[in-house]
């Protein structure tokens, strides 16, 4: 499924911002904008890692009618003065902002006491503060000049449901998540739309260092928890993302979509009785044959 899914040009005359563009899944959303015709501004702390990823985007989809650009700014989301920039100089090159894809996080597994409370607050103050700061800096910005724009916050599946072992990213991506529902509804007057994506497992670098570092991956393969036995394709995010971010969706707000081949379902009691074996299951077939006999009785 390596396909863009929307039309040619479908964000053509957009500028978007995204928060950690420069790497993964952030980089890979920003090229599918970029080829759809918006100019993306790439934003995260090392401007080495931007400059050259902006170069990349731009030989890869690199457009002569000038829709399409790419503007790399060092920016730490925990910073309110560097937010500030970023919108300033992204207004200043591209003239307007219409998209705010916060996708920047950091994380890591760890038992939680072992964790000290300034190993709590980097996951959290990336995060979460990070995430409110800069939907707050271009929320104000859009209501003050009549801007109708679109947040788009990238989550996980288990802002919903928790879990162990992420607890930090796991309040922080709740915080967000909630952030995300709430404004859609306080600022859907100004016509500001904000949604979420749940993403499952996509493979990079930086998510696969911290989450699934050897000896772990040895232990646990990924994908033996998820129905249709795979990871995501960058893409399958990427053409979700461009159609919540696009006028296609206009209607759609405070939405968390959950992308994860079905991951989250397996909370479901007896789900993992996908690992009773045939025989097995003609023995338990009789077994309960007969208790049905034996209750009638
Ligand atoms: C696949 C299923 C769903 C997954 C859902 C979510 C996925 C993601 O979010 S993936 C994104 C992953 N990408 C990143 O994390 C990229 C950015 N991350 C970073 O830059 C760093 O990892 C960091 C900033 C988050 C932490 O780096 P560090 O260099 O350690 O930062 P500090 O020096 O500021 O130290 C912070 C503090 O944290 C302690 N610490 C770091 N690692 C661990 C660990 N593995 N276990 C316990 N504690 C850890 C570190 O010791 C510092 O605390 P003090 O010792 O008290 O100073
Ligand atoms: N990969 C996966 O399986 C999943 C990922 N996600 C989410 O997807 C998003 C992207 O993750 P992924 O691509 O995997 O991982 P990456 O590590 O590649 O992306 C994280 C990005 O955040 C940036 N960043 C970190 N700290 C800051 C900061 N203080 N200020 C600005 N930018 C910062 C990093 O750039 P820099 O270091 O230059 O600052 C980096 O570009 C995250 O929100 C993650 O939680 C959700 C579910 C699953």
């Amino acid at each position: 499924m390596n396909q863009g899914m929307l039309r040619e040009g479908a964000l053509q005359g957009k500028t978007i911002i995204v928060t950690g563009g420069g790497t993964g899944l952030g980089k890979s959303m920003s090229r599918y904008f970029l080829q759809l015709g918006a100019n993306v501004t790439i934003c995260s702390r090392r401007q080495n890692v931007l400059d050259e990823a902006a170069k990349e985007l731009m030989d890869e989809t690199g457009r002569s009618d000038g829709s399409g650009q790419v503007l790399a700014l060092a920016c730490d989301v925990r910073n309110p003065q560097e937010i500030e920039n970023v919108i300033a100089e992204t207004v200043n090159r591209f003239g307007r902002i219409d998209g705010l894809l916060n996708n920047s996080a950091g994380n890591f597994i760890s038992p939680t006491e072992r964790l000290s409370y300034k190993a709590f607050d980097v996951i959290v103050d990336i995060v979460l503060r990070g995430t409110y700061y800069f939907t707050l800096a271009v929320g104000k910005h859009w209501i003050e000049n009549q801007i109708k724009g679109t947040v788009l916050n990238i989550s996980t599946t288990y802002a919903q449901t928790g879990s162990g072992y992420v607890v930090p990213s796991a309040v922080a991506k709740g915080g967000a998540l909630i952030m995300t529902k709430s404004l859609a509804a306080e600022w859907g007057k100004y016509g500001i739309r904000l949604n979420a994506i749940a993403p499952g497992p996509f493979p990079t670098k930086g998510a696969w260092d911290r989450l699934f570092p050897e000896p772990l991956m040895k232990l646990m393969d990924p994908t033996s928890r998820i129905p249709l036995k795979r990871v995501g394709e960058h893409q399958e995010l990427a053409n979700l993302a461009a159609y919540l971010l696009s006028d296609f969706s206009g209607f759609v707000t405070g939405e968390c979509i959950t992308i994860d081949g079905g991951e989250v379902l397996m909370a479901g009691e007896f789900n993992h009785l996908e690992q009773v074996s045939s025989e097995m299951w003609d023995v338990i077939e009789q077994t309960i044959k007969q208790a049905n006999r034996a209750s009638k009785s």
